[in-house]
């Protein structure tokens, strides 16, 4: 039914409010413990150099830190031990060491042949050896390694095939992704780690002062998330936005949770308050055109953006005009970042993609409007765009690489990435969405177009998002020493973490963002608000 003018989002209000936020306190500032961690790392660090040290014990602790959240303190150490399992190639061993080394090596910038996996296969090399299916920890790491396949990979689509097969029979179809959660190639660190710290302190093989460092540094990187927090909550406050559209949802918390997935260096707390503003712009102007515009207004605000003018926004009414304008000061205060910082000027890049994005709004309102129901295709071709991704990686682009050309157009890998996000957002958001009112997604145009159950159409959105991370892997991972390859390793972090955080945030096909009955909500409250016990 298609419910026209003014409609609520269906959201409940903000859980935590200006002064909650503004009263967040820990301990972890003192410096007792940044010395207590600084004596940690070097311990850490000694057991990692150690040469004596076998090499599946190491891909494991190099694993391990990863998982917990630490490996920043240790890059360096960490590459150096990658750069020569890659050069002795002393690697192949059995099922398990080739796997996890080839899925380390290959997330680290060494990208590994897929033919170290020929080994495995059987003489005629059209699948992998039967008698392997005994060796449960090799098949889990073959699992994994397999998603950090490029396209036209085959050997990693048949490993994937064949450990999926395997080990299904030992978890039945329906929870198989729950008991296996997401491949970790397609997890974000920081809000896992806490997850990881739970596990590992269970692990007969747990080394204690890698676990003191981990609980540690969760609590010490916790005090400066919340001053990053308190920032963009201040910000937040000082648009009014809340106040002059009530009907957008209040969601600055999870604006910023979404930033300790998407961008993990600790030394980026500018970039993380960036984002979290970006976030909490597209938030609102896109419920600008879900929910509350008329069709004329939201013609004048798509107008306005095109032009990107201060005269065009007389015509706006009074809420538009507040909208507008905090998304103007928000661009030009970057743009002056930027010009000070490396002396060019953004404005017109940026400016091109958040007129992209409100034009991709305005297709989906009219479609609304009108009652059409897009193809999956023709849906897809607008909504990779709508999501809000493009803003998103132009700001960062800016902040993580200098090289100014190619700052007009869009990269191969971030159009997997906002496809990725998009496809992620639609299965968490898209039953309220419909319900209230809004153009059909991704599962809705695939049931429209092909009859399929709601339960098929999540599952073939889920075999979208595996070929888009195939696309994401083929672009973003180059080896190390590949010098026509100009972007910045940050950057391409970063467009992986956007649709690692996409999934992270819609796990189990809830909204973790808009709604607050999801284990999202729980880990953000550990991640961001509680001590790590
Ligand atoms: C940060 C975001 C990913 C972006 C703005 C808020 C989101 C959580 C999502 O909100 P949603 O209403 O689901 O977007 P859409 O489906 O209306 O495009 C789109
Ligand atoms: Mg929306
Ligand atoms: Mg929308
Ligand atoms: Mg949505």
């Amino acid at each position: 039914p298609i419910q026209t003018g003014r409609r609520s989002g269906g959201y409940p209000p903000a859980l935590w409010d200006f002064d909650t936020i503004q009263s967040l306190n820990t301990e972890y500032k003192g410096e007792r413990h940044m010395r207590r961690e600084e004596d940690l790392i070097g311990q850490v660090r000694e057991m990692l150099v150690h040469e004596e040290v076998d090499l599946t014990p190491q891909l494991e602790l190099i694993d391990d830190l990863h998982k917990l959240g630490i490996s920043c303190h240790f890059e360096n150490e960490i590459l150096q031990i990658l750069k020569s399992i890659y050069l002795n190639q002393n690697y192949k061993r059995d099922l398990y060491s080739t796997s996890l080394a080839f899925r380390l090596l290959r997330q680290n910038g060494f990208i590994l042949p897929q033919e170290v996996f020929d080994c495995f296969k059987n003489e005629k090399g059209t699948d992998f050896k039967p008698s392997l299916s005994h060796d449960r920890k090799g098949l889990l790491q073959l699992y994994e390694a397999s998603f950090l396949s490029r396209q036209g990979e085959e050997t990693l689509q048949l490993a994937r095939e064949f450990a999926t097969k395997i080990l299904q029979k030992e978890v039945d179809e329906r929870d198989f992704e729950t008991k296996m959660g997401f491949p970790s190639h397609w997890r974000v660190q920081m809000p896992n780690a806490r997850l990881h710290i739970d596990a590992y302190r269970k692990r007969t093989d747990m080394n204690p002062v890698v676990l003191e460092l981990a609980i540690l540094d969760t609590n010490i990187v916790q005090a400066q998330f919340q001053e990053e927090l308190k920032e963009t909550s201040r910000w937040w406050e000082s648009t009014s936005l809340v106040q002059e559209l009530p009907f957008v949802r209040d969601r600055i918390v999870e604006c910023y949770l979404w930033t300790t997935g998407v961008i993990q260096r600790r030394e980026h707390g500018y970039e993380r308050i960036m984002l979290t503003k970006i976030n909490a712009l597209v938030t609102t102007i896109d419920e600008v055109f879900d929910i509350y515009g008329t069709l004329e207004e939201l013609q004048l605000f798509t107008t306005t953006i095109q032009r990107w003018d201060l005269e065009s926004m007389k015509q706006l009414p009074p809420y538009m005009q507040l909208c507008y304008l905090a998304l103007h000061k928000f661009v030009i205060e970057e743009a002056y970042e930027t010009l000070k910082e490396k002396g060019f000027n953004s404005i017109p890049y940026v400016t091109k993609w958040w007129v992209n994005l409100v034009e991709s709004y305005m297709k989906e309102a009219t479609w609304y409007y009108n009652g059409y129901k897009p193809s999956m295709q023709e849906y897809i071709n607008n909504a990779w765009i709508s999501i809000g991704g493009l803003p998103i990686l132009s700001h960062l682009f800016f902040r993580f690489t200098d090289s100014i050309e190619s700052m007009d157009k869009y990269r191969d890998m971030d159009r997997a990435s906002c496809t990725i996000l998009r496809l992620a957002d639609d299965m968490g958001t898209s039953l309220v969405e419909v319900e209230r009112g809004d153009v059909p997604k991704a599962i809705q145009c695939y049931m429209n177009e092909t009859n399929a159950s709601e339960e098929e159409a999540r599952e073939y959105v889920r075999r979208l998002i595996e070929k888009e991370w195939e696309k994401m892997n083929t672009e973003t991972m180059w080896d190390d020493d590949d010098d026509d390859f100009t972007l910045s390793k940050h950057y391409c972090e970063v467009v992986a973490n956007l649709a690692r955080m996409a999934q992270f945030i819609y796990q189990d096909g809830l909204d973790g963002f808009g709604m607050k009955d999801s284990k999202v909500n729980k880990l953000l409250k550990e991640l961001l608000f509680e001590r790590y016990e």
